[in-house]
């Protein structure tokens, strides 16, 4: 992509999440995170040695194992719409545990949040659109009007085949 691209990087926003999971006596009741993608571009998350972050992959749920002095660098919504679909925002949970609290620190990577998410034309280049131009304030909206976080929102601005491509906005 252009320096057009990486200046706008060099502006973009980091929002740190800091979790905590204490330990649950009955951790097949619960989920301390449910099923979700990242917003945003990369997320670089730092876990303890407490296992509990699971990847879907084919319809299975894979545990990570924990690396100590590792980073795990999650592809989010805005990578995958970049990318028009070539890289993969990742579905992933979080397990609690019998009789360990875990921690965990999650750095979350993206454009300013005035920015519209959409393929650059040389990724494109004549192929179909995947997604819809996306922003933070539509995800915003998306958020404050839907209860569960899911892939649903990356879901929401998939472009619908019937739509004539003037429409996609
Ligand atoms: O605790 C973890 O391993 C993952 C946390 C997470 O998915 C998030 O903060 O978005
Ligand atoms: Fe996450």
């Amino acid at each position: 992509v252009g320096t057009g691209m990486l200046h706008e990087f060099q502006q973009g926003t980091q929002m740190l999440v800091m979790n905590h999971f204490p330990p649950c006596p009955e951790p097949e009741l619960v989920l301390g995170m449910p099923p979700h993608s990242d917003y945003g571009f990369l997320t670089i998350l730092l876990q303890d040695k407490v296992k509990g972050l699971q990847v879907q992959h084919d319809d299975h749920w894979i545990t990570v194992d924990p690396i100590v002095g590792s980073l795990f660098v999650n592809v989010g919504d805005h990578l995958e719409i970049f990318s028009n679909g070539r890289y993969k925002s990742v579905l992933h949970r979080v397990l609690v545990n019998r009789s360990k609290s875990r921690s965990s620190v999650a750095s979350l990577h993206s454009l300013p949040f005035d920015s519209v998410v959409r393929p650059p034309p040389e990724i494109v280049d004549g192929e179909e659109r995947l997604y819809a131009d996306t922003d933070f304030a539509s995800f915003l909206n998306y958020m404050t009007s839907h209860e569960t976080k899911h892939k649903h929102f990356l879901e929401s601005r998939k472009v619908v085949a019937v739509l004539p491509a003037a429409k996609i906005n």
